[in-house]
């Protein structure tokens, strides 16, 4: 390579108009001063949460929407407002935080809590060991210690629920009759409803003493949330007219989703600053689009099951085999001879079906269903990534590289 060349390259990054003013405004970690659309919202916890400033128990709160529209930061918003002026009136407040995305059993829940206030209480429960009810009982202590009002954030709720039970807000919800000095109140955040159907009514009932609806943003309604944004994020004139717009109408059609509109201007301004561009055009914005979908169908596949991907496997080979579209008995035997190869095994060509539609929701196949007349019907199973992507992804699995080493051929003398 020539010294020319390089220089070139590095004089067209040099003398490239800087794109970002401050990229960290666009990330999902920051929390804006401002939320325009989110008034009503804002309003609404404000006023469920008055109490404190008055010395008595705030209603418990069930906050509900869609994915990216805005409950967390709005929750952060509001409560941190709160003890900005709780303090002002000294009136203890504490407000934990707790994402059960995370922290996603009842146990480290607890040991969560109790953890928080260690510095003051001297106590610290180990991450696991201790039985769930010693834990139970030093966190009435500790919160107890004093007067005080607790707001327990639990985000992402149904995770928590969903993998270990409602018997943690049982508890929660009810804990303010075993306490004499402190009072606790819960505010769980949820995008999805259907979770409820797990809860007791009991433990619904007090959760939802109030409930707060956070409805998708329209594409007006990002738009405003984005240029809020962009001024803080970009240098001055280096977005044209057409790039918000666009964010938020791409956005808009994935119901409404702020999270996603920040990250489709955040990569557009990015691509736009790898090839040395000195403005963000929409063609940054469908190109950061289509890598932003990419890097989402790459996590899916990363994160299925291991037979799913196994599946996923049997149908890669049949595609470069050119026999796709194949029905659900054609994938089965070659996932049958996979399965054995890596000694897994198999499940039943009745779960493997199920399977199949999973793989066909999650986008990564498509099933269609065909009638094939007198015969019945059956699926016609095609792939909608490139062998080559799923090939790439299995190559860093070490569960699933010896996978790799099987071609279709080698397949058929197996099977
Ligand atoms: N009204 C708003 N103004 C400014 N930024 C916003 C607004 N609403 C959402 N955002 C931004 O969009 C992103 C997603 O918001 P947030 O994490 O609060 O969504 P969420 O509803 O909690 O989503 P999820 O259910 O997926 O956790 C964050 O970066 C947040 O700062």
């Amino acid at each position: 390579m020539d010294d020319n060349y390089l220089d070139s390259i590095f004089e067209k990054y040099l003398h490239a108009k800087k794109i970002f003013k401050n990229k960290e405004v666009l990330r999902h970690s920051y929390t804006p001063k401002e939320l325009p659309h989110r008034r009503e919202q804002i309003e609404e916890l404000a006023h469920i949460l008055v109490p404190v400033l008055r010395g008595e128990t705030p209603s418990n709160v069930f906050v509900y929407g869609k994915t990216g529209t805005g409950k967390t930061v709005t929750i952060k918003f509001v409560t941190e407002e709160l003890k900005k002026i709780s303090d002002k009136y000294r009136i203890p407040v504490d407000v934990i935080y707790i994402n059960c995305e995370i922290v996603d059993t009842q146990y480290r829940v607890l040991a969560n809590i109790v953890n928080y206030f260690k510095d003051e209480s001297g106590v610290e429960v180990p991450l696991v060991g201790w039985p769930t009810d010693e834990v139970y009982a030093r966190l009435k202590e500790v919160i107890d210690a004093r007067e005080r009002f607790v707001i327990i954030v639990l985000d992402e709720i149904d995770k928590l629920i969903k993998k270990s039970g409602d018997d943690i807000l049982y508890s929660l919800t009810r804990i303010n009759t075993e306490l004499s000095r402190a009072k606790v109140s819960i505010i769980g955040i949820s995008n999805d409803l259907k979770f409820k159907e797990y809860l007791d009514a009991r433990v619904l009932s007090s959760l939802s003493e109030e409930e707060v609806v956070f409805p998708p943003y329209d594409a007006n309604q990002l738009r405003d949330i984005l240029l809020q944004r962009a001024k803080d994020a970009f240098n001055e004139g280096v977005l044209d007219d057409g790039v918000v717009p666009l964010c938020a109408a791409l956005a808009a059609r994935e119901h409404g989703d702020a999270r996603r509109a920040l990250d489709l201007l955040r990569v557009a301004g990015e691509i736009a600053e790898r090839e040395g561009a000195s403005k963000v055009t929409e063609r940054h914005v469908w190109k950061a689009q289509e890598k932003i979908e990419q890097d989402t169908m790459e996590e899916v596949i990363k994160t299925l099951p291991l037979h799913s991907k196994v599946l996923l496997y049997a149908i890669v080979l049949l595609d470069e085999n050119g026999e796709l579209p194949a029905n659900t008995g054609d994938v089965y035997s070659v996932y049958m001879s996979l399965c054995d190869h890596i000694d897994l095994e198999p499940l039943t060509q009745r779960r493997v079906s199920d399977l199949i539609n999973e793989l066909d929701m999650l986008g990564i196949i498509n099933a269609k269903v065909v009638s094939k007349g007198r015969y019945g019907r059956t699926k016609e199973i095609r792939l909608n990534v490139t062998p080559y992507k799923v090939k790439n992804i299995y190559r860093h699995d070490p569960q699933l590289q010896t996978l790799l080493t099987i071609s279709m051929s080698r397949q058929r003398r197996l099977l």
